[in-house]
């Protein structure tokens, strides 16, 4: 490089910078001789330049934060695979659905997925096996669908050829889409990871999902942070819905207003069910009563958040077996798609749900729980709620989803927790497993 640099250099010594305005008392053969010295120069330094730019963006630049961490995927495609997801797909009834489960190898993915096969249904996952939290346990997940006879394909929402090809294979009836950028404080970390999934991946299926003949229904996952500063409880779907307090709040409710357009425009059947703060065994490590369980055990300190005057923050906690009869509910009461050939025939459904549990719960009170199922008492601290995203409290009124739906949860924090922490020891205990 630096060879590079001082011949060049050397010759670059006798040449202006605008050769135009130049006046030589020097022979043009000799001139000549030095403009093409001068150009063959020039050229070597940039292109040296452009080879130092190239290796300092491949191997010094710090990784971009976006989009999300992720494995590299699985190939698909080919007869054998065609053969799994026929067989995936394979229904045990005729009245049976054949569903499309996104982010099957998730915490409500794989529940819901379990439920669907179990009653007979054809179910296909996919699941794009990112690295937001611990892939060993969505492998775990994964293993237990594919004994169950449910075939996860790895990929992700936005591969339009990979859907294009599902569609291909299988006529699906339905679509539950429960694949999404989780976690609420994690969008200030990783916000374009939100826009990725929860609305690029959300835009794409539905593309898919709106040209498919016939055209599926979908019942999609939204949250209950769509309510954000909403401070009217308990939250009822006509509550005001337009004041975010964070990114992924703000992602899901762009996923609502979407659902819409594509409802209104293209006639797709879409539900969308605004979870409560979802727990139980098999959940994510990211929420705070599963790391606050391996905290507790690990004898580490946690933080509980408060509100003013020293309040804690509350959540209407929701056990997975209430969200999972609400999710199959809202499958089997939705009506089809009206278009075909990406052309709307005829209006079609569109309905929201909150699904809650009706009781908040402060935190400090889930801890307590906590404690008494492990038998340890917890290291505490107590912080007023930082600004990144929480909300002080949800509250779901469900009347809707009880109408509509059939909703009627029926397990209590204490009751729920007791199976998580059962499940917990069984699954960590003995392994050298960690949560994150
Ligand atoms: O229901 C929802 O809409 C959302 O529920 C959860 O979000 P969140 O309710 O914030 O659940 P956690 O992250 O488990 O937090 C539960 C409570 O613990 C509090 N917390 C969290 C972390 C911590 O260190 N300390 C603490 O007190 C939070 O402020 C919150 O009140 C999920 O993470 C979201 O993906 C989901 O959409």
């Amino acid at each position: 490089m630096s060879q590079l640099k001082t011949i060049s250099l050397s010759h670059l010594d006798n040449v202006p910078s605008s050769p135009g305005k130049f006046k030589s008392d020097k022979p043009l053969t000799y001139i000549h001789r030095l403009r093409f010295h001068s150009s063959v120069s020039k050229l070597t330094l940039w292109l040296a330049l452009f080879l130092a730019l190239l290796v300092f963006f491949f191997f010094l630049s710090p990784p971009s934060p976006s989009p999300p961490p992720r494995r590299s995927l699985g190939s698909w495609g080919g007869s054998r695979w065609e053969k799994r997801i026929r067989t995936s797909a394979r229904v045990r009834s005729r009245s049976s659905s054949t569903v499309l489960v996104t982010g099957a190898a998730g915490f409500v993915g794989t529940h819901v997925s379990l439920a669907l096969k179990r009653r007979g249904d054809g179910v296909i996952g996919l699941d794009n096996f990112n690295e937001y939290y611990d892939t060993k346990l969505k492998r775990a997940r994964q293993e237990m669908l594919d004994q169950a006879g449910v075939f996860v394909v790895e990929g992700d929402i936005n591969d339009r050829e990979l859907l294009n090809k599902l569609f291909d294979v299988v006529p699906f009836t339905h679509v539950m889409h429960l694949a999404a950028q989780a976690g609420v404080r994690y969008a200030m970390q990783n916000p374009a990871s939100y826009v990725h999934s929860n609305i690029a991946g959300f835009v794409n299926l539905l593309e898919v999902c709106k040209s498919a003949n016939p055209q599926p229904a979908i019942v999609w996952a939204s949250s209950s942070s769509v309510y954000g500063l909403n401070s009217k409880v308990p939250f009822s779907e006509k509550d005001r819905t337009d004041q975010p307090a964070s990114l992924y709040a703000a992602s899901k409710k762009a996923g609502e207003e979407i659902a819409h357009t594509y409802n209104h425009i293209y006639g797709l059947s879409i539900t969308g069910l605004r979870f409560f703060t979802v727990y139980g065994p098999w959940g994510r490590p990211d929420m705070a009563y599963f790391f606050f369980t391996e905290d507790i055990l690990k004898g580490k300190e946690i933080t509980i958040y408060e509100g003013s005057d020293h309040i804690s923050v509350a959540r209407d906690f929701t056990y997975i077996d209430d969200i999972v009869k609400g999710c199959v509910s809202a499958l089997d009461s939705a009506k089809k798609s009206t278009g075909s050939g990406g052309k709307k025939k005829g209006s079609a459904q569109f309905r929201i749900f909150n699904l809650g549990n009706t009781s908040p719960v402060p935190v400090t009170k889930l801890v307590n729980i906590l404690e008494k199922l492990l038998k340890v008492k917890a290291k505490k601290k107590f912080l007023p709620l930082p600004r990144n995203g929480d909300v002080k409290f949800t509250h779901a009124n469900i009347s809707l989803a009880q109408r509509d739906l059939g909703y009627k949860p029926t397990t209590d924090l204490e009751t729920g927790l007791k199976k998580f922490v059962k499940w917990y020891i069984r699954y960590y205990k003995g392994s050298k497993r960690s949560s994150w």
